[in-house]
């Protein structure tokens, strides 16, 4: 399988310099597609053109806008492609024109998060009544632009824990596209966007990003907490995501045996 990587930077880096190390068996790595003034040296660059003819499957690492931007013409051309920014879902349409229209076929990455399948389960058996994912992250990765210059400083300043948001997933994965794409994931695991509360809390002092995923239904009730170190590339990201993609890859290339 040929795979070309979308955005080469703390979770892309990572996994094109895997695929081109030989370390998954059954991929290949044909380049990275990068929007950053110089090259990387020791990586093969293509055009999002090229990638297109010539990968079997294009893994998008570059974020919500990069995939709105360029998702549909990925899947029109024929190449499968797995998501991570998985928050740009959010989209109705730019969901079914992605999972709907193909002829490529849309994948999604488990990302920072797990729990996602007997979630996915339990809303088939039972049904959920409720379910909630708390994000807990190191203050400063949560400032965001949209907030003014007030809110901005008080979460670089802050010396205890502030919450900053707690809405519907939809909402709150569109108010931070670089940090709460986990509230989309759950919300696509669940197949229902409004049943799912997001909350994200700055915390100075988390050394670890923590997400808590809580839901209760008719097939029992289920509490997933997940603390990962960040990436040591971007401390807004975990640093557990390229290895999810790179399994994500893995069972695509030689599905036998993996966890279906
Ligand atoms: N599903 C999940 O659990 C998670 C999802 N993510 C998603 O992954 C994205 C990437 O994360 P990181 O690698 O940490 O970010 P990063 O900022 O380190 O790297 C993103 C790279 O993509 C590049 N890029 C942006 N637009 C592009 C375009 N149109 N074409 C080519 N390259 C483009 C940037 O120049 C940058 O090098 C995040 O923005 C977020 O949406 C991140 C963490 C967890
Ligand atoms: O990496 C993480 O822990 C979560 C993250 O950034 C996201 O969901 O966008």
């Amino acid at each position: 399988m040929k795979v070309a990587i979308l955005g080469c930077g703390a979770i892309g880096g990572v996994v094109a310099r895997s695929l081109r190390d030989g370390e998954v068996p059954g991929a290949e790595l044909v380049g990275v597609v990068h929007a950053g003034p110089t090259d990387p040296p020791d990586l093969p660059v293509l055009g999002i053109e090229a990638a297109t003819e010539q990968a079997d499957l294009v893994v998008e690492c570059a974020g919500q806008r990069a995939l709105a931007e360029l998702g549909p013409s990925i899947v029109a051309s024929g190449a499968d492609l797995l998501v991570v920014s998985v928050g740009a879902l959010a989209d109705d349409a730019l969901l079914t024109k992605l999972r709907d229209t193909g002829p490529g076929t849309l994948h999604l990455c488990s990302g920072a998060v797990g729990g996602l399948d007997v979630l996915a389960a339990a809303a088939r058996e039972g049904g959920l009544s409720a379910v909630r994912i708390v994000t807990t992250k190191k203050a400063p990765t949560l400032v965001q632009r949209w907030m003014d210059a007030e809110q901005q400083e008080r979460i670089r300043s802050t010396a205890e824990p502030v919450e900053l948001m707690r809405g519907p997933a939809r909402e709150v994965t569109a108010a931070f596209p670089a940090s709460a794409n986990v509230a989309a994931s759950v919300a696509l695991a669940v197949e229902d966007w409004d049943l799912v509360e997001a909350t994200v809390v700055a915390d100075p002092n988390a050394p670890l990003t923590s997400h808590v995923i809580t839901a209760e239904g008719g097939s029992g009730d289920y509490r997933f907490e997940i603390r990962n170190h960040p990436s040591p590339g971007n401390p807004a990201t975990s640093g557990v995501v390229p290895h999810a993609v790179l399994a994500a890859v893995a069972k695509l290339a030689r599905p036998t045996g993996a966890f279906a």
